[in-house]
Formats: structure tokens, C-alpha cells, sequence
């Protein structure tokens, strides 16, 4: 696969020309649309207050915490190890299993590339206590996300502010914008390119390069003329894994910027405070 990066703001970029067929990111688009027409008893059957559980239907944000409710409904679903947790994902509409599948794959596949580039990028490849083996055996969440149309868009968001936790997030959007990224102090529109993945830093790869690559805040806004859909993908270390700046990239000039942290933590985090902006990270800041 050969990757072409198109940079669309100094804070996150879009990959296009990737390996991964159209029919693969466009069957995914179009079972995610279909899954959210499901009768509501349907879709409620996935319902978990466990933050943990591998499937997880839900609305809002962090619909435990969050004082104002957002315009979203979301469905979560573990992805490693794949062949465990598909027994565990909905078994309606009924190509859902087999089609996600093939996508978190591709996913994970498209991640994987980009993280070596990356590494290398920064100079730690082929070291740093073996980050890729560790994210080979790692953690992906995917949120298949549905924003229906709002009648007072100017009144809520899809989403608040917040940044990802993992390495990378690769997000698949339909044709209709709305996220936004916070770029020197103002809301950018990632105008939707057709079968692109938008990728994130997220808060681990800020940690890892010890805040040579800072992770992005973003948000999404809702329309009164669209339903939008969008299929975030996680990638990170196993829940007990550590996360620390690698050490090539810490000495005189670049202390240690950030504590130690594990994916266990931030959610535990999570479930205690609403977690929105970049608060979580901040927790772990050292100066
Ligand atoms: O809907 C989108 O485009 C972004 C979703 C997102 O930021 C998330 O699921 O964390
Ligand atoms: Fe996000």
C-alpha cells in the first residue's frame, strides 16, 4: 500500500489512496445507517451502563455525566481479539457482524502503517519497549456514531471538545460535515473527502513523543437538514499496558513532561467526571 498524506491542518491529516476497497468503507457506512433504523427495542437491547462492556449502545457523550445531553446515539464495539468479540456484537441487521469485521480489520491494518511511519518520523522505530508488538496485541474500540437531523443545531453539539485517548483515531465520515478541529484558536470544518480516513493523535502519542505530536481537539456540530453518521476507530496498548514518553525522546532540553498512565485509568477517569476537553491529559502533565 502506498499512503498519501494529504495535510489539511498542522493538527490532523486525511489519508486517501489507501488500500482499503470501496466497497469495505462503504459497506460499513451503509450497515451503520442501517443499524440506527432499527426499531428502538432493537437498538436498546445493547444498552450497558459498563463502560467496559464490548458492546455498548448509547446516546450523548458520557450520558452518566454530562449536564447538557448531545445530539448523538453511538454504538461502541470492541475489536480485539476480533474472533472473541464478534460472538458479542448485534446480530441485526444482519450482515453487521461480517461487515464491521472486514472493516475494523482494514482499519487496524491502515493504523498499524501509519503508527510506523510515525515512529520512525520521530526517531524511536524499532525501539521504545516495543510499542508495535504491544499494539499488535493492544486494544480497538470502534464507535459507529449517527447524529440525526436537529431542529436547533445552534443549541447542542454532536459532540463536546474532547481529544481521543489512544495512539490514532481514524475516522470514516459520510458525505455530510461536521466535525471540526481547534486550530490556532478557531473551529476547522474536515470537509469530507469520499472514502478518506481523517486521522487524530490522541492522547497516548502525545504522551509517547512527550508532546512532540500534541493530540487534537475536536468537536462535532449537528445540522437541521442531515442525519450523519461516522465510524471512529481506537487503537492503543492493552488496559494495563503503560504509556510513558519514549526515551529517546526525553534528556536535558526535553524533560519528562507527562506521568506514566494506562488505558485502565482513563477509564476510571471517565466514569468520574465528564472527561471533556483535554482534561484527562492534562491530569497527567507534569508541568
Ligand atoms: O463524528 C465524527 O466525525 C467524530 C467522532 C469522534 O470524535 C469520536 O467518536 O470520538
Ligand atoms: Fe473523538
Amino acid at each position: 500500500m502506498r499512503v498519501v498524506m494529504h495535510i489539511c491542518t498542522y493538527v490532523c491529516f486525511q489519508v486517501v489512496n489507501h488500500d482499503v476497497g470501496g466497497e469495505v468503507v462503504g459497506g460499513m457506512l451503509d450497515v451503520a445507517r442501517r443499524f440506527f433504523e432499527l426499531p428502538q427495542q432493537e437498538r436498546e437491547r445493547y444498552m450497558s451502563p459498563d463502560v467496559r462492556a464490548p458492546v455498548r449502545y448509547g446516546t450523548s457523550f458520557n450520558q452518566v455525566n454530562d449536564a447538557v445531553l448531545c445530539w448523538r446515539d453511538f454504538l461502541k464495539l470492541a475489536c480485539m481479539p476480533l474472533s472473541t468479540v464478534v460472538q458479542s456484537w448485534p446480530t441485526s441487521p444482519a450482515d453487521l457482524r461480517d461487515v464491521a469485521s472486514s472493516y475494523a480489520e482494514a482499519s487496524q491494518r491502515v493504523f498499524t502503517e501509519i503508527m510506523e511511519a510515525t515512529l520512525e518520523a520521530l526517531g524511536v522505530s524499532g525501539s521504545s519497549g516495543g510499542v508495535m508488538e504491544d499494539l499488535a496485541v493492544g486494544t480497538q474500540m470502534m464507535t459507529v456514531n449517527c447524529y440525526p437531523e436537529c431542529p436547533q443545531p445552534e443549541l447542542t453539539l454532536g459532540m463536546p471538545p474532547h481529544s481521543d485517548y489512544g495512539f490514532l483515531t481514524l475516522v470514516l465520515q459520510d458525505e455530510v460535515a461536521g466535525l471540526q478541529v481547534m486550530h490556532a484558536g478557531d473551529w476547522l470544518t474536515v470537509e469530507p473527502l469520499p472514502g478518506s480516513f481523517v486521522v487524530n493523535v490522541g492522547d497516548h502519542l502525545e504522551i509517547l513523543s512527550n508532546g512532540r505530536y500534541r493530540s487534537v481537539l475536536h468537536r462535532v456540530r449537528v445540522n437541521s437538514r442531515r442525519l450523519r453518521v461516522s465510524v471512529a476507530s481506537f487503537h492503543s496498548v492493552a488496559p494495563d499496558r503503560v504509556v510513558s514518553p519514549a526515551p529517546e525522546l526525553v534528556d536535558e532540553r526535553h524533560p519528562r513532561r507527562y506521568m506514566d498512565t494506562d488505558l485502565t485509568t482513563f477509564v476510571a477517569y471517565l466514569t468520574s467526571t465528564a472527561g471533556n476537553h483535554k482534561s484527562f491529559l492534562h491530569s497527567r502533565r507534569l508541568y
